[in-house]
């Protein structure tokens, strides 16, 4: 099924799995507040508040999934007083768990994550996606970004077409940062962590603090290369995740 547009897709399974995620936190947790991707798509609302929070997204590359491009992923943050305190990341298919407890350090099924040590940006790859949004001047914008980035020149751009798996990458070094406008919270929570708990920075695309709930976000090995990631990005601000008017 599609929601907001005919390029947002939804299955079954998104639906399943998050209220399988749920039901299961509810039952040891009765008091926790939730925000759910597909919840929030079936008008729950979205509002991040200091209380203990679960923010989910049951499947992050859903048009991956739909097509059977191998990148798809479950990703969980845990915040109280609107700071994440741990995010699981699972990569279905590679089969990998990333998590991260803060304070705690980064893991990949158990592995410690360490951000890579590469501060020239021109010996970099930079990780980034076209988001679902066809607006035509949201695409002029996100066109206009990339090809800034890729004539600095960097070696690559890549995406792997879910956002928590991108952050993942930055999180484990092979790619030196990742950045995009138009995510939602439960697409950055957990990975936010991960990123920052493996050595990485996070910064808004206009460079000041990280907002997750703003739909906005650089993520780095360091602040070096996020803010010369932020000088390339054509930056524009899709209604907030928590803007009462968004649907
Ligand atoms: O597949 P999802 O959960 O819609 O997420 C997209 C971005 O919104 C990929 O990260
Ligand atoms: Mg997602
Ligand atoms: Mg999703």
């Amino acid at each position: 099924m599609t929601k907001s547009s005919s390029v947002d897709l939804v299955t079954q399974t998104d639906q399943k799995v998050e209220q399988l995620i749920i039901q299961s936190v509810k039952e040891k947790f009765p008091t926790h507040r939730f925000i759910g991707e597909e919840s929030v798509a079936a008008g729950e609302s979205c509002v991040l508040t200091d209380a203990p929070t679960w923010i989910i997204d049951p499947i992050d590359g859903t048009t991956n999934f739909v097509h059977a491009f191998p990148f798809v992923a479950v990703s969980i943050g845990f915040s109280v007083n609107k700071q994440v305190e741990f995010g699981v990341v699972f990569s279905c298919l590679e089969d990998k768990m990333f998590t991260a407890r803060r304070g705690k350090g980064a893991f990949c099924n158990g592995e410690p994550l360490q951000v890579s040590d590469q501060e020239d940006i021109k010996q970099s790859i930079i990780a980034t996606e076209f988001g679902s949004s066809r607006d035509p001047d949201a695409v002029d914008r996100i066109f206009s970004s990339l090809r800034n980035v890729l004539c600095i020149p960097v070696h690559g751009v890549r995406g792997a077409g879910t956002a928590a798996i991108n952050m993942c990458l930055v999180a484990s070094g092979c790619v030196e940062a990742y950045y995009e406008i138009g995510i939602h919270v439960w697409d950055i929570a957990a990975g936010s962590l991960i990123v920052s708990e493996a050595g990485g920075v996070l910064m808004d695309v206009d460079g000041g603090p990280l907002d997750l709930m703003s739909r906005r976000i650089v993520a780095a090995n360091s602040r070096t290369i996020a803010e010369r990631i932020v000088r390339e990005i054509d930056a524009f601000g899709p209604p907030r995740d928590d803007e009462p008017l968004r649907r």
